[in-house]
C-alpha cells in the first residue's frame, strides 16, 4: 500500500483522514504532521496513524496532501521542497493557492493536483472538485479522485473554475448553517422551545435536500409546490425578496470567489 502524508492536519486534514480510514485505508499507511504537538498527539491517539515532521512525512509518502491555510503554504513548501519524491503526487486543499504557485516552489516536474473539498466529507457527503496542474498525469489525477471519493462526490474541472467552486461548495456549508441559525432563532421568537425549533429546522433542511437530490426537480418547481396562492409561504418569500436576500447571496458568493483569487498570492 502507498503512504499518504497529511501535512497540517487541522479541520480539513482530519476530515480527510477520517474518510480514508472509514473507506478501509490502513492507519499504518497514513502519516500526519502539525504545528501543535498536542493536536498531533490527539490525532495519533484517536486514529492510530503515525506522526512525523513535514520533511520526513513528505519523503515517506507517495501522496502528499497539503492541508495548511493559504498563508502558511509558502513556509510549508519551503520545508518539503527537497524531500518530495519524483513520483509523488502533491495534492493541495488550500483555497486560492494555484497549482502554478505550488509547482514553482517544488522541484521541476512535480505532479500537483488542486482540490477544493468541503466539511460534509466528515459524514461521507463531501463535494470536492479537483483540477490538474501542468505536470499531472491521468494516473495522478485518478489517485487524487480516489482519495477524495473516500468521503463524498468528486468532479474534475479546469483550474479556472476553482475559485467559483471554493465560493459555492467549499464555503457553502457555512451559508447553509447561517440560514439554519436564522430559522431556529425565528422559531424561538415565535415561542417554540429551542430544541424543538432546532429539530424542525434540521429535518426540514434534510428533507428539502433529499427532495432536490432524489426528484431532480428544479428548485423553482419545488418552491412553487410549497407556495399556496395567498398563503403563508408567499408572505414569507415576499419579505425575503423585499430584503434582497437572493441578491445578497449572489453578492456574498462573488465576495468569496474574489477572496479566493486574492489568496492566490499566499500572503494576502
Ligand atoms: N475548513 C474548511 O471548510 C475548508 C478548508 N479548506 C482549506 O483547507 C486548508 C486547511 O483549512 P482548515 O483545516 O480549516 O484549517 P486548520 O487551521 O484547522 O488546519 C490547518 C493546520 O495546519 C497546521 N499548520 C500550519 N502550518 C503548518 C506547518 N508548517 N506544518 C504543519 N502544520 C502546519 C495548523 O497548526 C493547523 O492545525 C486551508 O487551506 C483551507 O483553505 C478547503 C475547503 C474547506
Ligand atoms: O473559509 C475558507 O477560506 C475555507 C475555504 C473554503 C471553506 N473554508
Amino acid at each position: 500500500m502507498t503512504v499518504t502524508a497529511i501535512l497540517g492536519a487541522g479541520v480539513m486534514g482530519e476530515t480527510l483522514l477520517s474518510g480514508l480510514l472509514r473507506s478501509g485505508r490502513d492507519a499504518g499507511d497514513i502519516v500526519v504532521t502539525g504545528r501543535n504537538p498536542q493536536r498531533v498527539a490527539e490525532l495519533v491517539e484517536r486514529h492510530g496513524v503515525r506522526s512525523l515532521g513535514n520533511a520526513e512525512a513528505a519523503a515517506a509518502a507517495q501522496t502528499v496532501v497539503l492541508c495548511v491555510k493559504p498563508q502558511d503554504m509558502e513556509g510549508l513548501l519551503d520545508e518539503v521542497r527537497d524531500h518530495v519524491g519524483p513520483d509523488a503526487v502533491v495534492v493541495s486543499l488550500a483555497a486560492g493557492i494555484t497549482t502554478a504557485f505550488v509547482e514553482s516552489r517544488l522541484p521541476e516536474g512535480t505532479s500537483v493536483v488542486r482540490v477544493m473539498p468541503n466539511t460534509p466529507a466528515l459524514v461521507d457527503q463531501g463535494m470536492a472538485a479537483i483540477a490538474p496542474g501542468s505536470h499531472c498525469t491521468d494516473d495522478h489525477l485518478a489517485e487524487a479522485e480516489q482519495l477524495l471519493s473516500s468521503c463524498g462526490r468528486v468532479v474534475r474541472l479546469a483550474e479556472k473554475h476553482l475559485d467559483a467552486v471554493t465560493a459555492i461548495s467549499g464555503s457553502g456549508p457555512a451559508y447553509v448553517f447561517y440560514v439554519v441559525e436564522a430559522m431556529i432563532e425565528a422559531g424561538v421568537v415565535l415561542g417554540l422551545p429551542r430544541a424543538t425549533s432546532t429539530e424542525l429546522v434540521v429535518q426540514t433542511l434534510y428533507g428539502a435536500a433529499t427532495m432536490l437530490k432524489e426528484t431532480r426537480e428544479h428548485p423553482t418547481v419545488l418552491r412553487e409546490q410549497v407556495s399556496s396562492p395567498g398563503g403563508t409561504t408567499v408572505a414569507a418569500l415576499r419579505q425575503l425578496d423585499d430584503h434582497k436576500v437572493r441578491a445578497a447571496f449572489v453578492t456574498a458568493i462573488e465576495a468569496a470567489a474574489a477572496r479566493s483569487r486574492q489568496l492566490a498570492s499566499g500572503t494576502a
